[in-house]
């Protein structure tokens, strides 16, 4: 049972506040990702939890107690580092017995718990291998053995593959989801990789300039992100974002993007949800995903006519760019859906897939359509 907790937690480098009033309440096993660009105290925050670091206000609790003037060692928490950190000079297997030999454990009990971690990470064969005969994955499997082997009571993890190629990384992405599966202990991720943040997390907790910016499952902080920064970190493509103003009739209400000619038909009842914003000239942003941006080849009804400008073929599926008016908008689209760009197709808003923030705060109204 591990439970972490960080109550108004502050954090100055000189004169640069990097972590501002943190609050966050991690449950037993949970998986915990603090995402964000570089530099925005993810880093910071996971060593002030592991004791690497101090903090200047706040509580760091873990199972209830304050632990921010406690010792690394005294945490009883493990870390891996982007960096493997192995002794280069030890065996696979004596660089997981290291952490059990400074506990005094005797040496069957060190052997069942190497060949037992060793087990669940399938690096048995490479026991008796030199780090240097490893590779790179197989080098982090290690770090992350000797992490595990001493049960720790909760789990860091700082962009533990973030030096990986592509291939590798996705391979020990589902290699960490299955250990925490199988395992099970409370673990607190870093990353700046969306996917990575999404594929892993149990909540996600996006960070931006030292503040806390949402906290959430990945779906959560994908379909409702809280604010322009959330919705546009997250998600690949990146969200369309494009001022708009709105205005209604009896029949319905109009989204107006990229100048007057255009506008995007939604029912009748986004005014009222968008309180007051939609009067008020420049105080609205429309944010729509790619594939919440229809296209159709052929006239429709509610559909504006657009110009495709740019076609990028993906495989699986295209993404094309709409000029709409003024504005270019981003689709996701069957893989050669639009043969050409320069091509004129027709295009449409999915109302429920469409989300307003305020210009200023870049705060999201939370209209659910
Ligand atoms: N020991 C230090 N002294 C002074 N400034 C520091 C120190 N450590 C980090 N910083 C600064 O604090 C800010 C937050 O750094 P931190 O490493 O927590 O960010 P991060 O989100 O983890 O970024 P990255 O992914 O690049 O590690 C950065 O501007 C960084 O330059």
């Amino acid at each position: 049972m591990t439970q972490i907790e960080l109550r108004g937690v502050q954090k100055w480098f000189g004169d640069v506040q990097v972590v501002k009033d943190m609050n966050l309440a991690i449950a037993d096993n949970e998986f915990i990702v603090l995402l964000g660009q570089s530099g925005c105290g993810k880093t910071t925050t996971l060593r002030a939890i592991a004791g690497l670091e101090t903090i200047d206000e706040g509580d760091i609790l873990i199972d209830g107690k304050p632990v921010q003037h406690m010792k690394a060692s005294d945490r009883d928490i493990a870390m891996v580092f982007q960096s493997f950190s192995l002794y280069p000079h030890m065996t696979v297997y004596e660089n997981i017995a290291f952490p059990l030999r400074a506990t005094g454990m005797d040496r069957a009990g060190i052997d069942r718990s190497v060949r037992e971690i060793a087990k669940v990470l399938r690096i048995t064969d490479l026991l008796g291998r030199k780090p240097s005969a490893l590779s790179g994955g197989d080098m982090q499997r290690v770090a992350i053995g000797r992490a595990l082997v001493r049960q720790p009571k909760a789990m860091l993890m700082d962009e533990p593959i973030g030096a990986l190629d592509a291939k590798l990384r996705e391979e020990m992405r589902a290699e960490i989801k299955r250990l925490h599966l199988q395992q099970g202990s409370t673990t607190i991720y870093v990353t700046h990789d969306q996917v990575e943040a999404m594929s892993l997390a149990d909540r996600i907790v996006v960070m931006h300039e030292g503040v806390l910016q949402q906290i959430g499952a990945p779906e959560e902080v994908y379909a409702h992100p809280a604010n322009l920064f959330v919705a546009q970190f997250v998600g690949s493509p990146v969200m369309n974002v494009a001022p708009v103003t709105v205005s209604s009739n009896t029949q319905g209400a109009t989204v107006m993007m990229g100048g007057e000619a255009n506008g995007f038909a939604f029912p009748k009842e986004l005014t009222g949800k968008l309180n007051g914003h939609a009067d008020k000239p420049g105080a609205l942003k429309l944010g729509i995903r790619p594939e919440g941006v229809l296209v159709e080849r052929e006239e429709r009804q509610g559909y504006l006519p657009v110009e495709a400008h740019i076609i990028e073929p993906l495989g699986a599926y295209d993404i094309v760019d709409l000029a709409v008016g003024s504005t270019m908008l981003r689709a996701r689209t069957r893989a050669g859906f639009v043969p050409r760009a320069g091509e004129k197709v027709y295009a449409r808003i999915d109302p429920a897939q469409a989300h307003f923030f305020d210009t200023d705060s870049g705060r999201s109204l939370g209209v659910r359509l």
